[in-house]
């Protein structure tokens, strides 16, 4: 479980993030999201005990990082900046990772196997390319077997079939009950894998909730014989009904119900689909409401 509590950082003259109250809880994928500079990483840094809090709390099971009895295996991190040394492989680093953090040998070698970076282990991390990186920053964050995982724009520089792989993971992270907070500057990219969001934007939380409710209802776009027909019919069914031109804009009906509708009044349809509103259009919004 990962909780902050009105947390609020000042760096002389710049307010970084003001108020931030927000849990990300286990057995769920929490996205935080936000534009460049709308204060993501300030927030995970606190969490992880590297910068501090002007004000307010910022808790993983329960306490302050520097508080937690075993770090390591209570929390991975995956930040922006990898923290390998370019002259070490990949299995030093790992190596010299799992004596900080109590881990075998053996399961060293599991997770150079799991992150698929096994035929690259013996080569310096300095030669790496940007997506072995963060697949090596994702096997020393699963080093200790933590439940609570912080990914901060862990998506960068992985082509399609990592970013599935890291989705993948995460999503069976959470399904084991561990607690997942990840966080992106693109939506497309949480979209796919978190169930709940945290939108943040100019350091303030302007959504909470899960991904479902921000994105908000399917809408269906009609366009059929004779519109204002339609329109009748449609709402007497309950719906609500907008146009532009001859194209309706349905919310309330099912693709099915309307079609029905529509073979009832035998009025042809040219067109009847149903559109969930992108993520990135809804932030938008909710950025320009701020
Ligand atoms: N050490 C610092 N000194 C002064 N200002 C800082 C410092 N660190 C961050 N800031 C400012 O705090 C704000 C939030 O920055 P932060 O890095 O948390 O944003 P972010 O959402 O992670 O952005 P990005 O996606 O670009 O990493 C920005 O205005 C940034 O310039």
């Amino acid at each position: 479980m990962i909780e902050t509590r009105e947390l609020t950082k000042t760096y002389r003259r710049v307010t970084a993030i003001r108020d931030v109250t927000f849990t990300a809880t286990p057995g769920r994928v929490t996205g935080l999201v936000g534009l460049n500079g709308s204060g993501k990483s300030t927030t995970l840094r606190i969490l992880l005990g590297l910068s501090r809090a002007t004000r307010g709390a910022a808790l993983i099971n329960g306490r302050r990082y520097r508080d937690l009895k075993h770090p390591l295996r209570q929390v991975g991190a995956v930040l922006e900046q990898g923290l390998a040394h370019p002259g070490q492989t990949g299995y030093t680093h790992l190596v010299t990772q799992a004596l900080l953090s109590g881990a075998s040998r053996r399961r060293v070698k599991e997770l150079l196997d799991f992150v698929g970076l096994d035929a690259a282990a013996a080569k310096r991390t300095g030669n790496y390319s940007l997506g072995m990186r963060q697949r090596l920053a994702v096997a020393t964050a699963l080093l200790g077997e933590p439940d609570v995982l912080i990914l901060d724009e862990a998506a960068n520089g992985l082509d399609p079939s990592g970013m599935a792989w890291l989705r993948e993971l995460l999503r069976r992270h959470a399904a084991h009950g561990g607690t997942v907070l990840i966080s992106s500057h693109l939506l497309s990219e949480l979209e796919l894998v978190a169930d709940d969001v945290v939108v943040i934007g100019q350091g303030r939380v302007l959504h909470d909730g899960p991904l479902a409710g921000l994105i908000g209802g399917t809408r269906l776009r009609v366009r059929g014989g004779d519109p204002a027909l339609l329109w009748q019919a449609f709402e007497r069914h309950g719906a609500q009904v907008t146009a532009d031109g001859n194209v309706l804009f349905v919310s309330g009906l099912t693709a099915e119900d309307a079609g029905d509708l529509a073979l009832h009044l035998r009025v042809p349809l040219y067109e009847l689909v149903a559109e969930t509103p992108h993520l990135e259009d809804v932030f938008l919004n909710l950025a320009e409401a701020s």
